[in-house]
């Protein structure tokens, strides 16, 4: 499914009304309407309810929120925190007809007055804002927002919480923090950024008749579901051998690290690999393969538990390989990755200590022939890029896609809401994981389940998201049947692949 910025959606907008010939009061009904059969749900007919109005089209949603809820026996007043007369178009034909209804509307702009009728209702209905927000939130929202914030009532936002931007680049804003959202036809590229998701609650999307289509040619973001994964994973062949499947290379670990290979190859077994090989430090691999037995292993040349040489590797025997997982960040270590980069012609993938020792070789990946796929988590990325942690935070979708395309990568930035790019800039975001991964190893299982994706039978693009969300949804499904989010360790989300693959195909 489209994510879309504030504008895509106004031209979807644009080409209902004006090409596809749709009243827009039609679709502010159809918006209304498609919220209140959410909010019943929520709500019993026996609370009060406030909706707050704005002056856009967002204040239009909620007057006919407003007369729906009238219409089902609910007691709503209105607070329009605007002027009359700034209300105008099809928000304007709403009101009246929430007034035609014997709807009661109150023109307030003192926030004391607001915070009155707050504490007499149940339920605050936010349509003040949506996505035509632009600069700072001026008076009266502002205080109202804080008020609204501060008494923790329940509080559904309609399309957007209002002072959330629709987009990304914003860092600092004034928001309400709601407890449910209905977001209007498509999600909004601000639901999948760490520092605006948190105040959406939870939300749904409502369909009001819009297209799902996008305009944008430079623009293409969408979500990975279990729906794309279902038809983009490859199903296993009654006939297949374990060379059907990918022969892959693992290369990293250190005497103190040999954890991270560990779980990288068990992890690319468990997702499918006819064949793992670990090339690492000759005293980790008795640790490594009493864990892996399933593995085969190449002892690498290393001084003091860090690896040091490269032995002769025919890298064409292999279909691809990841590097970088527990390696160290030597000198020595370093001018391995860079080899690797230049010898491999096959695709690899990137991570940990291997993204450090690149930082300088980006031209070198440039000109590599075969795909090279980076696993970069927030800080790594700011590394490589030179931009603060809080920038990319910030515009994560810019800063993925400038550097994909710049340096011709398939870029995975790992976060709660990853983000793949590809080098023509196109971009997926995993729908799947939660907070028990927020722990050491999460990332090098990651890169095993990427390491057998690259290597089935499907898409590079495809490869890397199915991957992403099997390692989420392993995450999920444990957290919600087995163990907790306090719990969960990498190895579990491992073992859990059983029930991704049992329940996904
Ligand atoms: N046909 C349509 O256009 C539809 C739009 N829908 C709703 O319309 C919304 C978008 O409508 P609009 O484009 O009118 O935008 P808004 O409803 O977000 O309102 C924008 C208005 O808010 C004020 N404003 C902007 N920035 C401000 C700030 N920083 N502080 C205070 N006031 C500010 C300005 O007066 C501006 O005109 C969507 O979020 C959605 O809720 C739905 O009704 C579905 C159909
Ligand atoms: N709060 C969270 N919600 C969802 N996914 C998370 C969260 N925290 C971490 N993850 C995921 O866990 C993995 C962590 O990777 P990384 O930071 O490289 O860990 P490590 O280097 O310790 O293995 C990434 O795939 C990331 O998307
Ligand atoms: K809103």
């Amino acid at each position: 499914m489209h994510i879309v910025t504030a504008k895509e959606m106004y031209e979807i907008d644009r080409f209902a009304i004006e090409k596809g010939g749709i009243d827009g009061r039609i679709l502010m009904e159809n918006a209304g309407r498609a919220i209140v059969d959410q909010i019943t749900n929520l709500v019993d007919n026996t609370e009060r309810i406030l909706v707050l109005v704005g002056s856009g089209n967002n204040g239009g949603d909620g007057f006919v929120i407003a007369r729906n809820l009238l219409n089902k026996g609910y007691e709503v007043i209105v607070l329009q925190l605007v002027a009359d007369e700034k209300i105008k178009g099809d928000a304007a034909y709403h009101k009246q007809l929430f007034i035609n209804f014997k709807g009661k509307i109150q023109l307030v702009q003192e926030v004391t007055v607001v915070e009155q009728y707050l504490s007499n209702a149940d339920v605050v209905i936010d349509a003040m804002l949506g996505i035509g927000i632009s600069g700072e939130v001026r008076q009266p929202f502002k205080q109202v927002i804080e008020v609204v914030n501060k008494l923790e009532m329940l509080t559904i936002s309609v399309d957007i919480p209002s002072g959330v931007p629709a987009d990304e680049g914003v860092a600092n804003f004034t928001a309400i923090k709601a407890d449910y959202t209905f977001v209007v036809e498509l999600p909004k590229l601000s639901l999948y950024l760490e520092y605006c998701s948190p105040f959406y609650g939870q939300w749904r999307l409502v369909e009001i008749g819009l297209p799902h289509t996008t305009f944008s040619q430079d623009n293409l973001i969408e979500t990975w579901n279990q729906k794309n994964v279902v038809e983009t994973l490859p199903k296993r062949n009654r006939y297949s051998h374990k060379g059907s499947h990918g022969k892959g290379l693992v290369i990293g670990g250190s005497h103190t690290m040999p954890g991270s290979v560990a779980m990288t190859a068990k992890a690319a077994l468990r997702s499918g690999s006819g064949l793992i090989t670990v090339g690492t430090v000759q005293e980790a691999i008795p640790s490594i393969a009493s864990y892996c037995m399933e593995a085969t292993y190449i002892s690498f040349l290393s001084n003091e538990g860090i690896i040091t040489g490269l032995p002769a590797i025919d890298f064409s025997s292999y279909d691809a390989l990841a590097i970088g997982m527990g390696m160290g960040r030597s000198e020595s270590t370093a001018s391995i990755t860079k080899k690797v980069i230049v010898d491999a012609k096959i695709p690899i993938l990137i991570d940990a200590d291997g993204l450090q020792h690149i930082k300088g070789d980006l031209p070198l990946i440039k000109q590599r022939q075969h795909p090279t796929v980076l696993t970069p988590h927030p800080g790594e990325m700011a590394m490589l890029t030179g931009y603060s942690v809080k920038e990319i935070l910030t515009s994560p979708f810019k800063v993925s896609k400038q550097f994909a395309r710049e340096h011709g990568v398939y870029l995975i930035l790992k976060g709660v809401h990853t983000i793949i790019s590809d080098p023509n800039g196109r971009q997926w975001v995993n729908t799947t994981g939660n907070a028990g991964l927020a722990k050491g190893g999460s990332g090098d299982v990651l890169s095993g389940i990427l390491l057998s994706m690259m290597m089935q039978n499907q898409s590079l693009n495809d490869a890397l998201t199915n991957g992403c969300f099997i390692h989420g949804a392993s995450a999920d499904i444990l957290v919600s049947e087995q163990r907790s989010k306090q719990d969960l360790v990498a190895t579990d989300v491992i073992d859990g692949l059983t029930s991704v693959f049992r329940t996904l195909i």
